[in-house]
């Protein structure tokens, strides 16, 4: 069995910067045409400047690679100018509103969502999206489902606004996907595949730990059938978030779960175990190509069921990460 897909794309990715970048970048560039490139760095990039400089230092480690950076900035209360100088690059995605610490570099993120109605505005006005890590700061199971209401705010007063729900990890997300025009979600690979038993059932994982955390096998479910089933307005973001391994296996774990080299053969085995192949091209591209407008870089990559061994760890320019499922063999491969 074999598939061909057109165009795929990450809609959340993170890359990190320097060496880290240098490591991470090709494993997305080889198999995708483009990712919307996620800006909690250190500091986060906030303005056009940093972000033309990001999106060079991508370019220029993604190796000759045709791969396109959607990029976006952190959410900081811009003004029209600001956002009129971001639009004028072409490689400029959209907004990225983190509730301050809710997960890693997001210290300087909103902490009054009552103060982000007149760059809301703009951004309607302008047809600029905004993705939002929707957490609140509440127990660590709800805070999904806890800022639903926050969603349903704004999708409600900014109609034409693109909402894009970031990762999400509950049926009860899905519920209110469907419930506005304008709200549209991303969803992992991890989120489709696990709980928050393999995470912490047994020995703890600190390899599956990321933000949000996974939730309730009826989550999990609900995600993979709305996946398998092409849900039109749920869209492939990895979240793909590399840390180096003295950060994951240590006291005081960072969230987040390293896919990008195998997310796509992960998904064709995954599709394909379900008889949902036909649905995976919408899934990885279509979907977002549509709901964006996208017309990213040709690129096909061909996905076969020969099996493939995940690395231990990936190594690199002085960098260790270990993956979700080192060392597991999965049955597919980018042929
Ligand atoms: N997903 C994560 O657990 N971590 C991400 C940030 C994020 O997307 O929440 C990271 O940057 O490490």
């Amino acid at each position: 069995m074999q598939i061909t897909l057109d165009t795929p794309l990450d809609m959340h990715l993170h890359l990190r910067d320097g060496e880290m970048a240098r490591l991470v970048t090709p494993c997305s560039a080889r198999t995708f045409a483009g990712a919307v490139i996620m800006p909690n760095l250190v500091p986060p990039v906030t303005d056009s400047a940093a972000m033309r400089d990001y999106a060079e230092r991508i370019l220029q480690a993604a190796d000759g690679c045709d791969f396109r950076p959607y990029m976006t900035l952190f959410f900081k209360n811009q003004t029209r100018q600001e956002l009129e100088t971001a639009l004028a690059n072409p490689l400029f995605f959209g907004l990225k509103l983190y509730p301050a610490g809710a997960t890693t570099n997001s210290e300087g993120g909103v902490k009054n969502l009552g103060e982000t109605g007149t760059t809301l505005h703009l951004m309607e006005e302008m047809g600029i999206p905004l993705l939002i890590h929707g957490e609140s700061h509440g127990f660590v199971m709800d805070r999904e489902q806890d800022f639903l209401p926050v969603y349903r705010n704004l999708a409600t007063r900014f109609p034409k606004l693109k909402i894009s729900m970031e990762h999400i990890t509950t049926a009860a997300a899905l519920e209110l996907l469907d419930a506005h025009e304008n709200l549209h979600a991303t969803v992992t690979l991890q989120h489709l595949l696990i709980t928050l038993d393999d995470l912490a059932g047994g020995m703890l994982k600190p390899h599956l730990f990321c933000k949000p955390i996974a939730k309730r096998p009826a989550d999990r479910d609900a995600l993979l059938q709305a996946a398998l089933s092409g849900h039109p307005k749920l869209m492939f973001g990895s979240d793909s978030a590399p840390h180096p391994i003295h950060k994951k296996e240590c006291c005081g774990c960072a969230a987040g779960v390293f896919t990008a080299p195998f997310a796509l053969a992960k998904l064709a085995e995954t599709f394909a175990t379900h008889q949902s192949l036909d649905n995976l091209q919408a899934f990885v591209s279509g979907n977002a190509r549509r709901i964006y407008a996208l017309t990213p870089p040709d690129k096909t990559v061909t996905l076969v069921d020969t099996p493939m061994t995940i690395p231990a760890a990936y190594r690199g320019y002085g960098q260790e990460i270990v993956p979700m499922d080192a060392g597991h063999t999965i049955g597919w491969s980018v042929a």
